[in-house]
């Protein structure tokens, strides 16, 4: 039996869309087996148990191309990152394929090349790039290459995910998203995500709530998730160091100092308050990525 097991992610943090990603201690733990014929899928909701499995579709785009055959798979879901809530859970489930069939196929693929088969299924790196590394990383796409580079950032600060009751699919969350922008937006967003990156890097913490603005995508989504603005500036009240919309939405992320035990209750019982029932959850970085 190979186990793959691959932390959540946190895309974009603001102004860096399909660019940043951060590796969350929040997992979705993959079994695999090889059986004498068809495909088991233990552990999803039955929507999920057939030969659309993205965890068993990505792992034959992987056998095809390493050129693997098989008679039949077994796959054992333990999913604690919830769908389509801007977490990266496709992602992990792309690369928790990608890894089982490496190991099954005893392929010995390098972490490069699970990134950039990964990532060509996903169609950006930001996700999975930390899942693969773990902590904070940097990816860029050029023609079909992918460069990245993981950051050291300051240890004082905590993640607190504010997840709503309701999905938004990734594909629903691009389709409200311009397909240009102008040049002063552009520029907006080039200024916020390298101070964003200097100030993560060196704890200069003041610096996130203005570095963590964006006009790429932010502005567009919000537009998908009620209330969403008041949210934001009831975290800011409450003492969050910054706040943006994880990945394509619709978890809010704060950003809390490690030492403030106060934010998770006060934002809970705010949620409670207007009456949404949303989960709320406090994450460190994963700083391993998948194993
Ligand atoms: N536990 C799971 N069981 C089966 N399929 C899953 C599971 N988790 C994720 N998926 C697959 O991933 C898809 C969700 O991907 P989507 O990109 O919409 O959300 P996300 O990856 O959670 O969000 P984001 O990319 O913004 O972080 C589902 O439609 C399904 O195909
Ligand atoms: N960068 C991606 C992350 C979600 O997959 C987006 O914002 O659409």
């Amino acid at each position: 039996m190979i186990k793959v097991k691959v932390p959540a992610t946190s895309a974009n943090l603001g102004p860096g869309f399909d660019t940043l990603g951060l590796a969350l201690n929040l997992y979705n733990t993959f079994s695999f087996k090889e059986i004498p014929k068809g495909l088991e899928i233990e552990g999803c909701d039955n929507y999920y148990a057939n030969e659309k499995n993205l965890v068993y579709t990505s792992m034959l785009k992987t056998f095809n191309k390493i050129g693997y055959e098989t008679k039949g798979i077994r796959i054992e879901m333990d999913t604690d990152i919830p769908i389509s809530r801007g977490l990266g859970s496709s992602a992990a489930c792309i690369l928790g394929g990608v890894m089982g069939a490496n190991e099954l196929a005893k392929a010995s693929l390098s972490k490069d090349e699970i990134l950039e088969i990964a990532t060509e299924i996903e169609g950006h790196p930001d996700n999975i790039a930390p899942a693969l590394f773990g902590g904070l990383v940097v990816s860029v796409m050029e023609d079909k290459n992918i460069y990245y580079n993981k950051i050291d950032i300051a240890s004082e600060i905590k993640f607190v995910a504010l997840i709503p009751d309701f999905t938004l699919s990734t594909t629903k969350s691009r389709e409200v998203l311009p397909s240009t922008f102008n040049n002063k937006d552009a520029i907006y967003n080039i200024g916020r995500v390298s101070l964003l990156l200097s100030a993560l890097s060196n704890g200069r913490f003041d610096l996130l709530k203005i570095s963590l603005r964006d006009k790429v995508h932010q502005p567009y989504r919000k537009k998908l998730i009620p209330k969403v603005d008041e949210i934001l500036n009831k975290c800011y009240e409450l003492g969050s160091l910054g706040v943006y919309l994880s990945g394509a939405g619709p978890t809010i992320m704060a950003i809390v100092k490690k030492d403030d035990m106060n934010f998770t209750k006060r934002i809970k019982d705010y949620l409670n308050s207007i009456n949404y029932n949303w989960n709320v959850k406090e994450l460190d970085l994963d700083l391993s990525g998948a194993i």
